[in-house]
């Protein structure tokens, strides 16, 4: 049996059986199972698997968006409209046959967006995989639907992405785990859990030929979530709904689509809503622009430095050049971030959007 029939073979059971506390060990460790055929199919193949089309895309830019969504959605007429670069849109299916970057300029960023081919189900084989490994390196995943069709397209993206270890909109399950050589598996969580407890996790981590290990759990977690902690390579993206085509579909919808949270509705043909949407791209990519000065200079307001909200001095001193950090004496700091304007700050100090840096260099 294949990989593929042993992955649909426990999706059917897992399907069959109902849910309750007779059957909650059973199911549990048949979610172990999946996750762990699942990561076997997601392995690169040693042939290496087809190379050249398009797939080798260097992550240029501040930050990377992937652009995910079916055949005709609109995703070739959104790049066309946001970015320079240019992809052939057409009134069939399959247009985008390789991955297409193109770069969108905003507020100083450089934003890398991506057209990956349409994820169909099923994906998770052949050359969707080199579609989940760009899809993997996104900061952010924009995914794109037609607002004139039901709302299953949506689940259909979402269930694909869970599938390859993506999550959408979650934060990492706050547990420590660590494996380690002897002493067997210490288990302990700093909450009571409703859908864990030891018993599972001994089961799971037996299954993963896991004998010793530490586990603290620190939040009340599922049992999927456990074992994306156990396998580790989960990626946590963040995700913006795309609805496009609004221009065909009465305010009623409209209305009921821009309510959902994380979403955004769009017409690429009419050029609706297209600046709030690079607006919100932005905002939810975390990233910071700040200013550096010189003394006795104003700030250079058009030029500027991105990066990364949480980001410290000393991370805006290693932007401007390596050796910075070495000469470093202090810096003075205008802006949100600042008690009062100026003050006088150290590396480790976090800046806010639009601060203005002026460091000052040691004799
Ligand atoms: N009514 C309407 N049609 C649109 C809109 N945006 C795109 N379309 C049409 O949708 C069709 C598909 O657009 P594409 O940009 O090729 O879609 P795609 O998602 O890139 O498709 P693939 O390349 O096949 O994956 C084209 O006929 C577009 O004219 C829109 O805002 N409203």
């Amino acid at each position: 049996m294949g990989i593929t029939e042993k992955i649909s073979e426990i999706e059917k059971e897992i399907s069959r059986t109902q849910k309750n506390k007779a059957t909650e060990y059973h199911l549990g460790l048949l979610k172990a199972k999946l996750a762990k055929y699942r990561v076997q199919l997601l392995e690169p193949t040693k042939s290496g698997g087809a190379k050249g089309d398009g797939f080798d895309v260097m992550k240029s830019g501040d930050a990377r968006v992937a652009l995910i969504g079916f055949p005709s959605v609109g995703k070739s007429t959104l790049l066309n409209k946001l970015t320079k670069t240019h992809s052939e849109a057409g009134a069939y299916e399959f247009t985008t046959l390789t991955c297409i970057p193109g770069k969108i300029e905003h507020n100083g960023a450089n934003i890398q967006l991506l057209d990956l081919p349409g994820i169909i189900e099923g994906a998770a084989q052949g050359r969707g995989r080199q579609v989940i490994a760009v899809a993997r390196t996104a900061d952010l995943v924009l995914m794109m639907l037609d607002a004139t069709k039901s709302g299953q397209q949506r689940t259909l993206l979402e269930r694909e992405l869970e599938a390859v270890g993506i999550r959408l909109n979650t934060d990492k399950p706050n547990v420590y785990f660590k494996v380690k050589k002897g002493g067997g598996i210490a288990f302990n969580s700093t909450m009571k859990l409703t859908h864990l407890n030891e018993k599972m996790v001994y089961h799971i981590l037996h299954d993963y030929k896991i004998f010793n290990a530490e586990v603290l759990v620190r939040q009340d977690i599922t049992v999927d979530e456990f074992i994306d902690v156990v396998l580790g390579n989960r990626k946590y993206i963040k995700c913006l709904y795309c609805y496009n085509k609004i221009d065909s579909i009465s305010i009623e919808e409209l209305d009921h689509l821009a309510r959902e949270p994380n979403s955004i509705a769009i017409s690429c043909e009419m050029d609706l809503n297209l600046d709030y949407l690079v607006d919100q791209i932005w905002r939810n990519l975390n990233l910071l622009r700040v200013y550096t000065k010189k003394r006795g200079e104003y700030p250079d307001f058009d030029g500027g430095l991105i990066v990364r909200k949480g980001s410290t001095v000393e991370h805006v001193c290693h932007a401007v050049h390596r050796s910075l950090v070495d000469e470093f004496r202090y810096a003075l700091v205008w802006g949100i971030s600042a008690k009062h304007n100026p003050q006088r700050v150290g590396l480790s100090h976090i800046i806010e959007n639009e601060d203005v840096i002026q460091v000052v260099k040691k004799k």
